[in-house]
């Protein structure tokens, strides 16, 4: 899959403009429902309100000019906007670069908790927990003196944090080695994020919703991969970056062909 984004600049006189919004409105809904349509944006120049830009992004240029053109969707949608083709001034594909990023206007995940200290609280009271447990604790009966500083450092790059576990402990590959052979099972893995989320009452990580969600989210991704990669036989990737986690939402896997 090749994104590409479509830019449509359009000219629009003062008085049809009213109008012309109100037409992409409507245009939107079939628009929004083409799975050719990643999404969608319709912006007004604040200078010169007479010119509009809007920008689609598109799963790929081949997508748009076939799926979505010759698709179940085109009709409504091109008959919203054809009364104004002829305002349109450029009507062009562009290609995505790498230089592409989002800005510092929403805290993360790290900064939010609390930073550094807030996982390493929540790591010393949890493996604690850990050991005690009847059901995991076995498998931590060798646990390197250091394993509640590691998997702070982990959690606190995934969120977001400095990136001291790829720096100073091997990144991805190393924590991914430690879970080579274990063979978890999934009531121990329940266990694992039921004591992780007591552990994180007990220190006082902030419990609105959005939190949570998105913290909770990371740990039921990340303990179902860790039990996958587990295994006997299991293959995983050795190398990869620490992942990152949002606030956001994680999109359907689909793996590569
Ligand atoms: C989001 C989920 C998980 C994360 C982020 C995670 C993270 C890590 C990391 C970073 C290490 C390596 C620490 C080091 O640098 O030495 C590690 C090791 C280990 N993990 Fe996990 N883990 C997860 C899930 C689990 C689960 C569900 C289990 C078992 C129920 C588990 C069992 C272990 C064990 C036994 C080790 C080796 C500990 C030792 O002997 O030192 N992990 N984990």
């Amino acid at each position: 899959m090749h994104m590409i984004v479509e830019y449509i600049r359009y000219q629009v006189p003062e008085a049809r403009s009213a109008d012309f919004e109100a037409a992409y409105a409507r245009a939107a809904v079939p628009l929004a429902a083409a799975p050719q349509c990643v999404d969608y944006e319709l912006s007004r120049c604040v200078d010169e309100p007479d010119s509009y830009i809007l920008r689609i992004t598109w799963t790929s240029a081949k997508d748009h000019l076939e799926g979505f053109r010759g698709g179940e969707h085109f009709k409504a949608f091109f008959a919203e906007i054809r009364p104004y083709v002829e305002q349109i001034e450029e009507m062009r594909h562009y290609e995505r670069t790498s230089v592409r990023g989002a800005g510092s206007s929403v805290p993360t995940l790290y900064d939010w908790a609390g930073g550094e200290a807030a996982f390493q609280r929540l790591t010393e009271v949890f493996y604690a927990k850990v050991r005690e447990d009847e059901l995991v604790g076995p498998l931590f009966a060798h646990m390197d003196p250091g394993h509640p500083k590691y998997v702070a450092m982990w959690l606190a790059e995934v969120f977001g944090g400095p990136a001291r576990y790829t720096d100073e402990r091997g990144g991805y590959h190393h924590m991914v080695t430690q879970h080579l052979g274990k063979a978890i099972k999934e009531p121990q893995r329940r266990r694992w994020v039921s004591l992780l989320m007591d552990a994180a009452d007990e220190v006082g990580l902030p419990d609105d919703p959005e939190f949570r969600a998105a913290f909770a989210g990371y740990i039921e991704w990340g303990t179902r991969i860790a039990i996958g990669n587990s295994q006997p036989g299991a293959q995983p990737p050795m190398q990869a970056p620490v992942p990152h986690w949002g606030w956001g939402v994680a999109p359907p896997y689909i793996p590569n062909p």
